[in-house]
């Protein structure tokens, strides 16, 4: 659906020259929900911006709906650009027009009758879930009711394709979460291909299948979001899965030297992370019962992601050390990481 083949994009020249995206090629498929995720700076917005040519690529060339755009002319991008919408942190709505008027804008010159675009824009406030503030203008509302209208007003031209450049970044958590619902929502109800830009690890957990790391304008890692939270491969992937986590609080709470984590000798401190989609037996309660152990959660952040069990927990096992240990394997036998914090036997070592 969307090819990007070795797009290269600098700004400026000679040592004044910024190399903003160096040699991307991502596939991305009809229907599906993709993240680009990236710190500021990495050049998330200046990529997106190069799939409808917004940006057009120093090197490299853009094929969207089997169309290239790189080489088209002004007339034909403009025709091919219509067939994707994109929407932004900042909403961008037109101030001084009504919700309706901001919706029916990109209709305008579009050959439609009045009615048409009038039934049209009903039907695109009714979809976003605005029908009733169709008469108010961009100030009366809430960062979310902005984004919505914006998705409307993007929506208009039935694009098949919706770049999201960081859409959610204004928002609070629980707008955020509704805003990504709703295009989950218009994903599966027009199949609609989304493009998602964000910086937070916590968004593409929340709606994409797959995901590309961008670092320094590179694509340095990508793959099935479940594969790629259960196995980061890059530094920077590990950092954006932390963010989402709380497990590596435990490494805290070890520094500060906190009763929590002070064991007797027949204790382990112990991280597990379920790393396989068929994790589906209750292993803790298993091992408990099946080894006679004690095993106490001090942290867990187990989500389900893609339909199954990702994530883990930090607990304190406890009891002989042979059934500790053979529950550890049965554990590992089960498709479990396994990593050892703290050792009681060890005083404060930590080990890893
Ligand atoms: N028009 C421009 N002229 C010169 N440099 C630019 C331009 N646009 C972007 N850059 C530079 O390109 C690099 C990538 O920027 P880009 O905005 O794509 O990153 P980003 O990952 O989207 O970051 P953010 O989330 O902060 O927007 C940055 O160093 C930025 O300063």
């Amino acid at each position: 659906m969307i090819e990007l083949e070795h797009i290269c994009k600098t700004f400026g020249s000679g040592e004044h020259a910024v190399h903003a995206v160096r040699d991307v090629s991502l596939s991305i498929r009809e229907g599906e929900i993709f993240g680009i995720i990236g710190f500021s700076g990495a050049g998330k917005s200046t990529l997106v911006r190069c799939i409808n040519l917004l940006e057009a690529p120093t090197t490299g060339r853009v094929t969207v709906n089997g169309q290239e755009l790189t080489g088209m002319d002004e007339r034909a991008l403009r025709k091919a650009r219509k067939k994707i919408g994109m929407i932004f942190q900042s909403f961008n709505l037109m101030p001084s027009r009504t919700v309706f008027q901001n919706i029916a804008y990109p209709l305008h010159g579009s050959g439609l009758s009045r009615e048409r675009i009038e039934e049209k824009v009903l039907s695109l406030l009714e979809l976003v879930n605005m029908s009733e503030k169709r008469d108010a203008y961009p100030s009366q509302l809430s960062g979310g009711q902005k984004q919505r209208v914006a998705i409307a007003r993007a929506l208009a031209s039935d694009p098949k394709v919706l770049l999201c450049d960081e859409a959610t970044s204004a928002l609070d958590p629980q707008t955020t979460r509704s805003i990504l619902r709703l295009l989950h929502t218009l994903n599966e109800r027009l199949g609609l291909t989304i493009v998602v830009i964000t910086h937070e690890m916590a968004v593409i957990k929340e709606i994409c299948g797959r995901v590309a790391v961008m670092e320094n304008g590179a694509v340095v890692e990508q793959g099935e979001v479940f594969d790629i939270f259960s196995n980061p491969q890059q530094t920077i992937t590990r950092e954006f899965i932390h963010t989402t986590s709380n497990l590596s609080k435990i490494y805290d709470l070890i520094e500060e030297g906190s009763p929590v984590v002070e064991l007797r000798p027949d204790e382990l401190i112990v991280q597990l992370t379920y790393v396989e989609k068929n994790v589906s037996e209750a292993l803790i309660s298993s091992i408990s019962r099946n080894f006679g152990i004690d095993v106490n959660i001090i942290f867990s952040s187990i989500e389900i992601i893609q339909n199954a069990p990702l994530g883990g927990l930090v607990a304190i096992m406890s009891g002989p050390r042979d059934q500790v240990e053979a529950a550890v394997r049965f554990l590992i036998e089960k498709n479990v990481q396994v990593e050892v914090i703290k050792d009681g036997r060890m005083a404060s070592a930590v080990c890893s």
